[in-house]
């Protein structure tokens, strides 16, 4: 969508938005720490967020990529930076159409500052000497395709600041008339560059309205983090700094916390002025660092840490393409992103009922971008081996991983790409870690609710005043013993329904052949229900190729080929179930009685494939999509 739309809706509901500035880091590490940050600020309900683009184009390749996954791994409306000096035409068209086949429609239209170590930019053969040659260009080439902003300068552009009061004046209203021009060439919305004087904000906008410009423009906020970067930063984008303000900082400049509380409580005043006087939203320079941002938002009251908005129980990918997506399997619930990945070329999504979209149209394992999320770069291979064990001995160290990871004393495990567990585990957490010391290594799971407002904290979601449902889930791994005795107890319980498949595609179910189950729903006002998470088998059958692989290429190869850590990893990769159950009645039913039940208590033999005596059967093969 549109930011200027999605502004203007927010404008009718008389609800301050707030967006989120990242810029590309330097180092591999630095962006997949980029990605968990978005991730975790995207959670709050941004408007958009948009990324820079490196001085004459230095950081184009990166700064694409990252847009792309922002906006369909991460899940945020975006808005890419893109400046056109020292860029020829066929650089910006191939920027422009990238961008509009990631599904991305916001571009930030800018000059462009000359490249490090270069006094002045160079002028393209062609034209593109300013930003309104860039909007002109677009506006040309892409019609419609793109919501365009601009930037302004409340001080005027630091180019034609100068100390003459009179020149100053003309210099200044230049800049006005010029934004009035970007404006008129069919850009639709202005960010402002950063200000420490909320009185030169207020008159910057009032001279623009005066020379007829309607359109929204957003203050640039950067919370003071450091005393260096901010005189940094003020002294070559020559803003002013109130002497008070300047007094304050010079006060504390040596004591790194105080600088940082203090630029909380200013932009903190700064926003509340701001949104005071009408301002519809605010943007946020973060520097790619959250907490000072997300501090000032949660004093205004925009973000509440306790409470994210949540349309539904997952992210969904603001993607045309997505937009019809409303149901997913809850297997990869805990690794959005390799779903968004593996189902990124299916041309429908599930929507209502969970429709024909199924296996074997996944994408396949090839593409091990996300499975490398804790064993990719030697950092985080660091990390995950301080959590898993710099090497194993037995299955009982490995048991000991998932206790510590139900429990939160670790905070990765190679099935989750999140940081922690969710807030609704906390009603089931002891039972988690509980079934973990029994050895059945869980990877999934969710409590049953019975109609819990749509607004509660820890399973709300959706709008107000509805009621959501779950059925309680757990997703674990099981030695095959394990799994005999427990399917004896299962199948004590009418109301539990469960899957179970080794590596080698050996199954056992009591699930009806291609029945689809709705574990999470919702009731609203005026609306139809709404069942956005199912356990589909035939997505299960997909599922455990991964969910399986993620032993080996992620744990595994943290360790030596042929060490006895990396063939404990393999033996319970190659011959332990992984199993999917769920009690079907969320109103009385005790899952997790039933599977922390004593081994002993039943334990027919089972026979070599995995079916058992009391009727399972195996899960049936996916059906076959034609061509
Ligand atoms: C919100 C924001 C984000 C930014 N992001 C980036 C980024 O990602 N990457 C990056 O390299 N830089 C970025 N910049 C910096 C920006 O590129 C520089 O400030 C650059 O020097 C000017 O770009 P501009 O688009 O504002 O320029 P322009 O709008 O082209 O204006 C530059 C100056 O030239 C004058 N001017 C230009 N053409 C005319 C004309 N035809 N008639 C009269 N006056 C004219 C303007 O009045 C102004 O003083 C950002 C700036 C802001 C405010
Ligand atoms: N508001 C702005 O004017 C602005 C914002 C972003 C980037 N930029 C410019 O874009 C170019 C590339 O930037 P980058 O993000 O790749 O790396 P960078 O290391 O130059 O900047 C890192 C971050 O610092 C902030 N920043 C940098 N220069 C700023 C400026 N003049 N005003 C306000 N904030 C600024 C931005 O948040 C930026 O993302 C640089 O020339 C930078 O100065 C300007
Ligand atoms: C996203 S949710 C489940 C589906 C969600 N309730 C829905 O309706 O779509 C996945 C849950 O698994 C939990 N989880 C993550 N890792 C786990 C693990 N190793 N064992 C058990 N639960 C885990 C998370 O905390 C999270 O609550």
């Amino acid at each position: 969508m549109k930011i200027i739309d999605k502004m203007n809706a927010s404008i009718k509901e008389g609800k301050p938005f707030f967006s989120f500035e990242f810029f590309p880091p330097r180092t591999e590490e630095g962006v997949e720490n980029l990605f968990d940050r978005q991730d975790r600020m995207a959670s709050y309900g941004p408007t958009f967020c948009d990324i820079t683009w490196g001085a004459g184009g230095s950081t184009a390749d990166l700064t694409l990529d990252i847009a792309a996954k922002m906006q369909n791994m991460v899940c945020v409306e975006t808005m890419m930076h893109l400046t056109c000096t020292n860029m020829p035409e066929e650089k910006l068209r191939d920027a422009l159409d990238k961008l509009k086949g990631y599904g991305i429609q916001n571009v930030l239209a800018l000059r462009g500052d000359p490249p490090k170590g270069q006094e002045s930019f160079t002028v393209v053969e062609g034209g593109f000497a300013c930003a309104l040659d860039l909007v002109k260009y677009i506006r040309a080439h892409y019609g419609d395709t793109f919501g365009i902003c601009v930037a302004g300068y409340p001080e005027a552009h630091p180019d034609v600041i100068v100390d003459d009061p009179e020149r100053m004046k003309e210099n200044y209203w230049k800049d006005v008339h010029y934004l009035k021009e970007k404006i008129d060439a069919g850009a639709d919305l202005v960010i402002t560059q950063l200000f420490y004087d909320v009185e030169r904000y207020f008159q910057f906008v009032k001279d623009c309205r005066s020379v007829g410009i309607t359109a929204p423009i957003i203050p640039g906020v950067m919370p003071i983090m450091t005393y260096g970067g901010f005189k940094r930063m003020t002294g070559f984008c020559k803003t002013s700094v109130p002497p008070r303000i300047a007094a304050d900082l010079e006060a504390i400049k040596d004591n790194e916390e105080a600088v940082k509380a203090y630029g909380i409580e200013l932009g903190t005043k700064t926003c509340r002025a701001l949104l005071d006087a009408g301002v519809p939203g605010l943007h946020l320079y973060t520097l790619n660092l959250e907490a000072s941002a997300l501090a000032i938002l949660e004093n205004l009251g925009l973000v509440n840490k306790a409470q994210r908005p949540r349309p539904l129980p997952w992210r969904k990918a603001p993607s045309h393409k997505r937009l019809a997506e409303e149901v997913r399997p809850i297997h990869w619930s805990n690794r959005p992103k390799a779903y968004l990945t593996r189902t990124a070329d299916w041309d429908s999504f599930p929507a209502g009922r969970w429709g024909n979209a199924r296996s074997p149209a996944y994408g396949t394992l090839s593409d091990y971008q996300f499975m490398r999320r804790h064993s990719g770069s030697e950092k985080r291979r660091e990390k995950a081996r301080a959590a898993w064990g710099a090497s194993l001995n037995s299955v009982a160290d490995v048991v000991n991983v998932f206790v510590k990871y139900t429990s939160g004393e670790i905070n990765v495990l190679p099935w989750s790409e999140m940081d922690s567990l969710q807030h609704e585990t906390g009603k089931i957490q002891e039972r988690l870690v509980a079934l973990n010391r029994s050895d059945l290594l869980t990877i999934n799971s969710q409590p049953a609710v019975n109609g819990a407002p749509s607004s509660d904290p820890h399973v709300g979601w959706g709008a107000g005043n509805g009621y959501v449902y779950q059925k309680a889930y757990v997703e674990f791994f099981c030695s095959p013993a394990s799994f005999r005795a427990l399917e004896a107890r299962l199948a004590c319980v009418p109301s539990i329904t469960y899957m179970a498949v080794n590596a080698a595609g050996q199954s056992a179910t009591n699930v009806p052949a291609g029945a689809v189950n709705a574990v999470t729903w919702g009731v609203f006002p005026a609306r139809e229900v709404i069942q956005p998470t199912v356990v589909d088998p035939q997505s299960f059958l997909v599922w455990k190729d991964e969910a399986f692989a993620l032993w080996t290429e992620e744990w595994g190869s943290l360790y030596a080929p042929g060490s006895r850590s990396r063939a404990v990893i393999e033996d319970i990769a190659g011959s332990w179930y992984l199993v999917s159950v769920v009690d079907n009645d969320y109103v009385r039913g005790d899952l997790f009685s039933v599977l922390e039940a004593p081994a002993a208590a039943a334990a027919p033999s089972a026979n070599g494939n995995g079916a058992s005596a009391n009727g399972s059967h195996a899960i049936a093969e996916p059906e076959r999509l034609a061509a």
